[in-house]
């Protein structure tokens, strides 16, 4: 039945779209999964493996997977890749140290086979916090202008408020039509 109903809903047009959260752990991405389901902050602990929601948006159905970003837990992002649609990358943007490793971890991801055809949303996380970097500043800490192979783009937010949250999914549905 599910199934069925599935193949309906994509004869609508109205099939699902896999989202992936990634990003070093306490970037954000549980706190922005839940800011955008439920509209609120929910206290959140390192996440261990995956969660995953489904929410409409703009009559856009989306299916996100937000994975736990401690390095022992990236070797398993892979395991997510198969049909996604759009990658979205948090980065903290107070924490200046790591944002290397973030642009390693990022372009390391891009060059897998099942991400081809997948785009990047890049979410600079944490505006709200005083002296964090600008979403300009991460853009070129984390070489996006290298970036050819995928449509990407950077927004500012905060998954505390959910500023800037829609701003990156408006993003998404534009790229969606143009499929
Ligand atoms: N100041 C501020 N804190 C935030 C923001 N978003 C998340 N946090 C905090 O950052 C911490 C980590 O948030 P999580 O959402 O658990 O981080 P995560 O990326 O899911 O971490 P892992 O599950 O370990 O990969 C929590 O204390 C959040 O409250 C933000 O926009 N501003
Ligand atoms: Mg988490």
């Amino acid at each position: 039945m599910g199934l069925l109903l599935s193949k309906i809903w994509s004869l609508f047009g109205n099939e699902e779209h896999k989202l992936l959260l990634v990003g070093l752990d306490n970037a954000g991405k549980t706190t922005i999964l839940y800011q955008l389901l439920l509209g609120e902050t929910v206290h959140t602990r390192p996440t261990i493996g995956s969660n995953v929601e489904e929410f409409v948006w703009k009559s856009l159905r989306f299916v996100m997977w937000d994975l736990g970003g401690q390095q022992s837990l990236r070797s398993a992002w892979n395991t997510y890749f198969t049909n996604s649609e759009f990658v979205i990358m948090v980065v903290d943007s107070t924490d200046r140290q790591r944002l290397s490793l973030s642009r390693d971890e990022l372009h390391q991801m891009l060059k897998h086979e099942e991400l081809t055809k997948a785009c990047l949303l890049v979410y600079a996380n944490k505006q709200d916090v005083k002296g964090s970097m600008t979403a300009a500043e991460i853009s070129e800490k984390l070489e996006l202008t290298a970036i050819k192979q995928h449509p990407w783009h950077i927004q500012a937010c905060c998954g505390l408020t959910g500023e800037g949250l829609h701003l990156g999914l408006e993003w998404i549905a534009s790229r969606i039509k143009k499929k």
